[in-house]
């Protein structure tokens, strides 16, 4: 069947794509709109739905950079190190478009926080997916300030909720798409059948 076909082929060549396999082009909003739109549709226990996305593209990833930037000196004011700084500050604008990835916990926590952190990862997963079918290219990272607690405000998230990181977007350069590696799914599989 080609629905098989098809969804077999895109999740084994769905990859990450870094920012310096990027060209510089900038991706059509309407992909994002579609990637957005997609991850809306992953499981979701108790339909609490607790993805939330902020996309900066345009000046908006200058915006991201000086906040990242400025939160990162703010933080580290006795063991600076320039590096890291300037990677803070320049990994936004290596991109055409930056979602962050939040997950929203509702007021009567209804449910465990991991089951709100799995739902968000599979919204995230049809994103790279959606990407990878128009080969654009993204990857998710947990770098930058995902796991400074005063960065939440600036991505609208409350104490209860979380910053999970963020998806790099952009168009791969020629013959960016690489070959993926796995160790056998057998290795992590056992059955039991009787
Ligand atoms: C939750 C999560 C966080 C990740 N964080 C980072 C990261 O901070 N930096 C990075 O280079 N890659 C990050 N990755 C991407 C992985 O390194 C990548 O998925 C892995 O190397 C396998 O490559 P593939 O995605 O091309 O199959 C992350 C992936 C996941 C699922």
């Amino acid at each position: 069947m080609e629905f098989t076909k098809a969804v077999n082929e895109m999740i084994r060549t769905r990859r990450s794509i870094y920012t310096n396999m990027f060209s510089g082009e900038v991706v059509d909003d309407n992909i994002i709109d579609e990637m957005l739109e997609n991850a809306n549709w992953a499981p979701t226990h108790k339909l609490t739905e607790p993805w939330r996305f902020v996309v900066f593209t345009g000046k908006g990833l200058k915006k991201l950079s000086e906040f990242q930037g400025e939160l990162y000196k703010a933080r580290n004011q006795d063991h600076f190190k320039e590096d890291v700084y300037n990677k803070f500050k320049s990994k936004p604008l290596e991109c055409s478009h930056v979602i962050a990835i939040g997950m929203h916990r509702d007021e009567e926590h209804s449910l465990p926080e991991v089951e709100e952190v799995c739902a968000t990862a599979c919204a995230v997963q049809n994103m790279w997916l959606t990407a990878s079918a128009h080969r654009i290219g993204c990857y998710w990272s947990t770098g930058g300030v995902t796991f400074y607690e005063e960065a939440k405000p600036f991505f609208g998230l409350g104490e209860e909720d979380l910053l999970l990181g963020f998806l790099y977007i952009g168009v791969p350069k020629t013959g960016a798409w690489p070959q993926g590696r796995r160790k056998p799914a057998e290795d992590k599989v056992k059955w039991v059948k009787g």
